[in-house]
């Protein structure tokens, strides 16, 4: 099939190469000239681990290709998908000025019938709107389909390829052949293709990411309760998750969520309910719970400090909203990161890939290192944000050594409250009872 894809960012560049790696034949559109030109001379712009095998793969047999005009690339296109952002508006609406500008564009130059598939996450009755946009010029036939995405950061190869479930929404009969075939290889295990009219399948999307997010609330409420009554919060994840109507995944108590979908997926939701007149009361906590939990460790790293973190070194292990990406979207760290510059602190830090993004935002304000250890040389604290796997068995008789005072915050509970209080460090992380040397 021939494929088209416009937006060349985490999830295009997924979508694209990992069709071509189904025996298509991909065109990527993006108007970023420097992204599309490192594209064409094989360069990846975004970490994302095992997109490097497969794109190095298509492109050298000619089935991936890059550019950044539109015309040339949906030239014979049976599906154009668009992947392009919906970032929050002022009022926390997806805007959807991107997709309604490739939409215009489209109607001027579709020549032959296309399925035009909306990829990104859009609200209830985009569907609607891209073909109404596209109408108002099209000289041929074409049909708008809703295909919402659910590949996470870090693992997206793995979720594109052994989705769970690929949701479609459409009224097109024509269209649905069209999708079956597209996503026959991926399914191939009996995972299934849910068909549905488009406005389910785009309210699919938002119930999904939003149920996400309120599991996580929820846990990093019960492990705020958890640290007034007494009790660990990782008990309380084994003791429920074993249950299966509960389920083990998206269990994990922490420093809030972020990223580039749950706070702008939430948040939009929330203003499709208030469009409609309906008081969706749970997303209303949901985002203040997760504001509040952002800055959980913050209070408490001032208080073991007496108040003041003037001329304090902290370093920051962990600068991406998760492992594996080096997406800094929302992340956790940068919000905490700008408090303790603002509260007068001098900043270390550390993270295996979002280095280069975070000095594109905050310059020469906080000092970049290239080990975690050389990160807390001096410092007076160690804060954590995120998981990377080489955080989680540090040597904490190196750490000793470096560190000024034995005091790790840990966003994300990396270490055994037995552990920490046998290497006599002051130990504070989420739901857990805090860790004081004897
Ligand atoms: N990132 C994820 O994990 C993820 C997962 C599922 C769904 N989504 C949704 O998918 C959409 C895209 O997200 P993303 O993270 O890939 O965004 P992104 O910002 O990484 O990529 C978007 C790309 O679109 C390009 N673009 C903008 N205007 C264009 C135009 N007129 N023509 C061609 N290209 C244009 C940008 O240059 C950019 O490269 C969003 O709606 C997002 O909510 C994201
Ligand atoms: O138990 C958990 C799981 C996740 N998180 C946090 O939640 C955020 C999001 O994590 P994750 O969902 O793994 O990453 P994303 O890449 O943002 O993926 C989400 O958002 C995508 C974009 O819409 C969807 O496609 C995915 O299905 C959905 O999981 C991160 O800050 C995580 O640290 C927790 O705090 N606890």
């Amino acid at each position: 099939m021939k494929i088209a894809v416009v937006g060349t960012g985490y999830v295009g560049l997924v979508t694209g190469t990992c069709f071509a790696e189904t025996g298509n034949q991909v065109t990527c559109v993006d108007i970023d000239v420097r992204k599309v030109e490192r594209l064409q001379k094989g360069e990846i712009p975004i970490y994302e681990p095992g997109l490097d095998v497969l794109f190095d793969r298509n492109v050298a047999e000619g089935r991936l290709v890059f550019t950044t005009n539109l015309a040339e690339g949906i030239k014979d296109a049976e599906v154009i998908f668009l992947a392009l952002p919906t970032p929050p508006g002022e009022d926390g609406s997806a805007d959807l000025k991107y997709i309604l500008k490739v939409a215009d564009d489209l109607g001027h130059i579709l020549d032959k019938y296309a399925v035009i598939i909306d990829k990104s996450t859009v609200p209830v009755g985009t569907a609607e709107k891209v073909h109404a946009a596209i109408v108002a010029n099209a000289k041929v036939k074409f049909d708008v389909v809703s295909n919402p995405e659910f590949l996470r950061e870090g693992v997206a190869v793995e979720d594109f390829m052994k989705p769970d479930r690929v949701v479609v929404g459409t009224s097109s009969e024509k269209a649905k052949k069209v999708m079956e075939k597209l996503y026959a290889p991926l399914v191939r295990q009996g995972n299934p293709v849910i068909f549905m009219d488009e406005r389910s399948a785009e309210m699919t999307k938002y119930a999904a990411n939003s149920f996400l997010a309120m599991k996580i609330t929820f846990m990093n409420e019960i492990a705020n309760l958890c640290e007034k009554v007494g009790a660990n919060v990782d008990d309380i994840r084994r003791g429920i998750g074993t249950d299966s109507r509960i389920g083990k995944r998206f269990l994990f108590a922490g420093i809030g969520y972020g990223g580039s979908c749950f706070p702008k997926d939430v948040q939009a939701l929330a203003k499709t309910s208030k469009d409609y007149n309906y008081d969706f009361r749970i997303l209303q906590s949901v985002m203040e719970v997760n504001d509040d939990q952002k800055k959980k460790l913050l209070p408490m790293v001032d208080n073991y400090f007496g108040g003041s973190l003037k001329d304090k070194t902290i370093a920051v292990w962990g600068l991406a909203f998760k492992p594996y990406t080096d997406d800094i979207r929302e992340a956790p760290a940068l919000e905490n990161i700008n408090a303790l510059l603002e509260a007068g602190a001098k900043v270390t830090v550390y993270d295996p890939e979002a280095m280069t993004n975070v000095k594109n935002i905050l310059g020469d304000k906080v000092t970049f290192c290239h080990t975690p250890y050389a990160a807390l040389d001096d410092a007076d604290a160690l804060m954590i944000f995120t998981e990377w796997p080489q955080f989680r068995t540090p040597e904490f008789e190196k750490m000793s050594k470096l560190l000024k005072n034995k005091v790790v915050f840990d966003g994300r509970n990396l270490y055994e409250l037995e552990t920490m209080r046998e290497m006599g460090y002051t130990y504070f992380s989420i739901g857990r009872e805090k860790v004081v040397p004897a």
